[in-house]
């Protein structure tokens, strides 16, 4: 039997993993479910896979997962070293989907013990891309890439060869603001950025979307992943989320994967790989569709997307700066304490005071992580109401 273990189980992800878990019932072996606060939706995930040890980041949710745990077979254990512990328990393939920085330790524990691992933390990769590349490769790990548009890509790939990829294309949904006027998205609420049109997704990644940095942090992903340059990656608005990524040939073909805008698509890709898994994924019905649309990103409006070209570009830790920035600035917006397009103002100011500094080690992604932070936090009182 297969082992597996889920990083950010409680969330958005890492639901729709433990559906597909539980719909393969018998498959797989639960080594460890991990959650950030969650205790109670972590016992039941726990108790229902019947999983080895269920960890909360959080030690103040550690009284209540060890009561709702009781009396079953899973171990339970709490806190920061206890979760880069759980990762770092040997499975065939683990689901890394903590959202954020706060996902990259525990997501390089799981590249280290050298099997698959399912990658959702897309935020890991953008802030300590060569760290997390040269580790993958040190440990012979199989990196599968989670997020739509990297899994269309990848599919799109397979049996081809590399050197004859002309280009890649990433849609974009265009988030909730696509066609907002700028006075709109100046006065733009959390509850109306966080209604995405098409995807159902945690609080973070739904900010980002709306402000297309989501899309900026892909560009960023897919040069790691694909290993390519900032310019063989293009971006296009699709506001139905029905083709999720494409790869251009050099004789001119252009291969895409479509399917509906379910996780659970992607997850059941990389679980199942290299095979293939049934789903109940609804079928995508395209006649049902009238029309799909693609156009240029306007980046005048979303500058998210310059931005991380000019990150990745720069090199370095640039695309750290910019992430770690981008995270203080998504919780400064949704506690609305800056607006809406204030969360470019303060990755922009921070990016230019911060540069490029070198960044090949851990503890030099980590040491810029903090120090972005530190100036994006300084920022935000400047730009509060
Ligand atoms: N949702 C989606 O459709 C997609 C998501 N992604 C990426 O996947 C990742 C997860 O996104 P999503 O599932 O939407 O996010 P959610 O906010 O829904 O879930 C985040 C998960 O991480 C856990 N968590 C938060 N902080 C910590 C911590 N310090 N230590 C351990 N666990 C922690 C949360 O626990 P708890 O809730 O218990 O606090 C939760 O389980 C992100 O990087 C996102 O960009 C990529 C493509 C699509
Ligand atoms: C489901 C997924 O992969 C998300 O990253 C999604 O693409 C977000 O939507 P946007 O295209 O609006 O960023
Ligand atoms: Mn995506």
């Amino acid at each position: 039997m297969r082992t597996v273990t889920v990083l950010g189980s409680t969330g958005s992800i890492g639901c729709s993993t433990v559906d597909l878990l539980e719909q393969a019932r018998g498959q797989y072996q639960v080594r460890a479910l991990v959650g950030g606060k969650n205790a109670t939706r972590l016992a039941e995930q726990a108790r229902s896979l019947n999983a080895e040890l269920a960890v909360v980041a959080d030690e103040s949710a550690f009284e209540q997962l060890s009561a709702l745990l009781k009396g079953s077979s899973t171990k339970v254990a709490c806190g920061r070293q206890a979760v880069i512990d759980a990762a770092a328990l040997p499975a065939d393939w683990t689901m890394a989907a903590i959202t954020g920085a706060a996902g990259l330790e525990p997501t390089l524990a799981s590249v280290r013990h050298g099997k698959a691992v399912a990658l959702a933390n897309k935020e890991a990769l953008v802030c300590a891309g060569d760290v997390m590349l040269r580790a993958v490769k040190e440990a012979g790990a199989t990196l599968l890439p989670v997020d739509s548009e990297h899994n269309a890509v990848f599919q799109a790939m397979a049996d081809r060869q590399l050197d004859q990829v002309e280009k890649i294309i990433l849609t974009a949904s265009g988030g909730p603001f696509r066609k907002a006027s700028v006075a709109e998205m100046e006065a733009a609420t959390p509850a109306q950025a966080l209604k995405h049109p098409t995807w159902s997704m945690g609080a973070k990644i739904s900010i980002d979307s709306a402000t297309m940095f989501n899309k900026g942090l892909e560009v960023i992903e897919a040069a790691r992943i694909f290993d390519l340059t900032e310019d063989r990656i293009d971006v296009l608005v699709h506001p139905q989320s029905v083709v999720h990524g494409m790869v251009q040939y050099t004789d001119g073909s252009l291969i895409a994967q479509i399917g509906s805008a379910d996780m659970r698509i992607p997850i059941a890709h990389t679980l199942a790989w290299p095979k293939r898994m049934a789903t109940t994924s609804p079928r995508l019905d395209l006649a049902a569709y009238a029309t799909l649309e693609f156009s240029a990103p306007d980046e005048q409006r979303f500058p998210a997307l310059r931005l991380a070209r000019e990150a990745l570009r720069a090199g370095g830790a640039a695309s750290a700066i910019l992430s770690a920035a981008n995270e203080v600035a998504v919780e400064a917006f949704l506690n609305e304490q800056i607006g809406f397009l204030d969360i470019a103002r303060v990755v922009e100011r921070v990016m230019t005071k911060l540069g490029a500094p070198p960044a090949d080690t851990l503890e030099a992604v980590l040491h810029w992580d903090e120090q972005a932070r530190r100036e994006a936090l300084a920022l935000t009182p400047a730009y509060a109401g």
